[in-house]
């Protein structure tokens, strides 16, 4: 019988800006379940990776299979979509909408993923962040912490097969970083999802291993 397949290949990944050559990746693979690191120095890549991985951003050359889907030979409507619903994104910025309360911001995440409203989901994930009762406020009324929780929150709303967070402890003091890594790690069991986080925290790379290490290789060579 054979292997099954990566929830994560990509092949012959080459990715270029502004002439330099910011990332070369002949083949890489994550089985699922197979949570890590992605370290590297400061520019070495690790935003870029995550990104071309979440299908945000298309890379110069090369394939990027996420759960069986190619994502770069998907039109940016369906990759929308997909990314909805397989990809769960944490980012240095939290990106959460101010405008909306803490719920609609877990609402938001299912509609965009096409999936019919689920309250039930909202209420039990918001109870487990410690916020079950502050359902109808909004994320500027909540501290740094309670913000990063949300953003945990909201990108496992869909259990998708995969969570992406970058650097999602850096602000954080040691309490709020051990509470939010085991969240993510409890939230990655209970959906059978792989957890890829890059990072410089050091306090991470005692809990996980490295999945990948990116050097700069490129680093000031323009074509
Ligand atoms: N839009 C852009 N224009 C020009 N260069 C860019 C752009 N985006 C990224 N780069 C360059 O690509 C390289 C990789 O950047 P990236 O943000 O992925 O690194 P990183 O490893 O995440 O860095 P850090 O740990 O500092 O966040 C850097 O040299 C960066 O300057």
């Amino acid at each position: 019988m054979s292997p099954p397949a990566p929830l994560i290949h990509l092949r012959g990944l080459h990715h270029r800006v502004a002439g330099r050559t910011v990332l070369d990746l002949p083949d890489w693979r994550v089985a699922a379940g197979e949570h890590g690191l992605l370290l590297g120095p400061s520019g070495s890549g690790k935003t870029t990776l995550l990104q071309i991985i979440a299908g945000l951003l298309s890379p110069t050359a090369g394939q990027v299979m996420v759960a069986g889907q190619e994502m770069t030979s998907l039109d940016e409507g369906v990759r929308d979509v997909v990314r909805g619903a397989c990809i769960g994104l944490v980012f240095q910025q939290l990106h959460l909408v101010n405008a909306l309360t803490l719920a609609d911001n877990l609402r938001l995440a299912q509609r965009l993923a096409d999936y019919p409203p689920d309250d039930g989901r909202v209420a039990q994930l918001l109870n487990r962040i410690g916020l079950g009762d502050r359902a109808h406020a909004y994320p500027r009324q909540l501290s740094q912490g309670e913000r990063q929780r949300l953003a945990i929150a909201r990108a496992v709303v869909n259990r998708p097969a995969l969570v992406l967070a970058d650097e999602p402890t850096s602000a954080l003091d040691d309490g709020n970083c051990t509470r939010l890594l085991d969240l993510m790690l409890e939230q990655a069991a209970e959906n059978d999802a792989t957890l890829l986080i890059a990072t410089h925290d050091a306090r991470l790379k005692t809990r996980l291993p490295a999945r990948l290490v990116l050097t700069a290789p490129a680093l000031g060579a323009v074509a």
